[in-house]
């Protein structure tokens, strides 16, 4: 990786953007759980680390909540790597933390038309493998897209138990899975199209829960390009399990 943050004006460059300002909730612990340790080390190294070993990535920026940038956890975690920000641009909810880094981004100079690829912390089993695949599809089109995988499964809508505690919901009825994907991260897209599709959908209330829904509200139809089981989103204490020991076999 290169250690500047210069971009020319003939070379559209690539960023990465990490928001980390999440409370892990549904996980729970003491520490919000891109901090807590997984398989020997903080979980957010491990996606930290993948973008760092991905040669066509030339900054990367981590959103960081205010109350947690005097941790000494983020100098120990890149050793200082000048091409490693870490920005007290976390917002209450995930799209104003992105928004609010990409609006540093721009502040710093880095060029409107450069690529960011925005990834969750929580996805620790992104490998440089698959950062490549998606900048390789993206920058040859030259259209934005995102990693995601083609639903395996039937899928069923469930009445509206669901909401009740304790009531086991009915299916409805099967809905096609035809044309269904899973959204997963990295999501890469011209940054400044990308900061102005999420302020205009925080402006509208509208429910981005991705980089991607806010290009669609934009009128984009960002490429999907298939990513890996293993790339899941560390959601619950499940999650957690499972990656632990899918990142302990890959160490041995
Ligand atoms: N206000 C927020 C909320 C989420 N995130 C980040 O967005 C990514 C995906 O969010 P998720 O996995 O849902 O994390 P949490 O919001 O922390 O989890 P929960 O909903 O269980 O509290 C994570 O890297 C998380 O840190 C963020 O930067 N700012
Ligand atoms: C961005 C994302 O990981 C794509 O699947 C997902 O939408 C994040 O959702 P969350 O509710 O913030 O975990």
């Amino acid at each position: 990786m290169d250690s500047g943050i210069q971009s020319s004006s003939s070379l559209r460059q690539c960023h990465a953007l990490l928001p980390t300002a999440g409370t892990g909730s549904r996980l729970g612990g003491l520490l919000p759980k891109q901090f807590q340790e997984l398989a020997g080390k903080p979980m957010l190294a491990y996606a930290l680390e993948a973008f760092i070993n991905t040669p066509k990535i030339e900054s990367i920026w981590v959103g960081v909540s205010p109350s947690f940038m005097d941790n000494p956890i983020f100098s120990t975690l890149t050793n200082n790597l000048s091409c490693v920000k870490f920005i007290a641009s976390g917002g209450p909810t995930r799209q104003e933390t992105v928004r609010n880094t990409l609006a540093a981004m721009l502040k710093a100079g880095i060029p409107e038309d450069d690529w960011v690829l925005v990834h969750d912390a929580a996805r620790p089993g992104i490998s440089p493998a698959l950062i490549q695949k998606l900048i390789g599809v993206v920058t040859q089109s030259g259209e934005g897209g995102l990693l995601a995988m083609p639903l395996a499964d039937t899928l069923k809508m469930a009445d509206s138990n669901l909401a009740i505690a304790g009531n086991t919901p009915r299916a409805l009825k099967t809905i096609s899975r035809v044309h269904l994907w899973q959204a997963q991260t990295p999501q890469m897209f011209n940054l400044k199209r990308l900061h102005d599709a999420i302020e205009e959908g925080i402006r509208l209330e509208a429910d981005i829960t991705d980089e991607a829904s806010a290009m669609e509200l934009a009128g984009s139809s960002p490429l999907l390009v298939e990513g890996a089981t293993s790339n899941f989103k560390v959601t619950h204490p499940a999650d957690w399990q499972l990656m632990q020991t899918l990142l302990q076999a890959s160490a041995q």
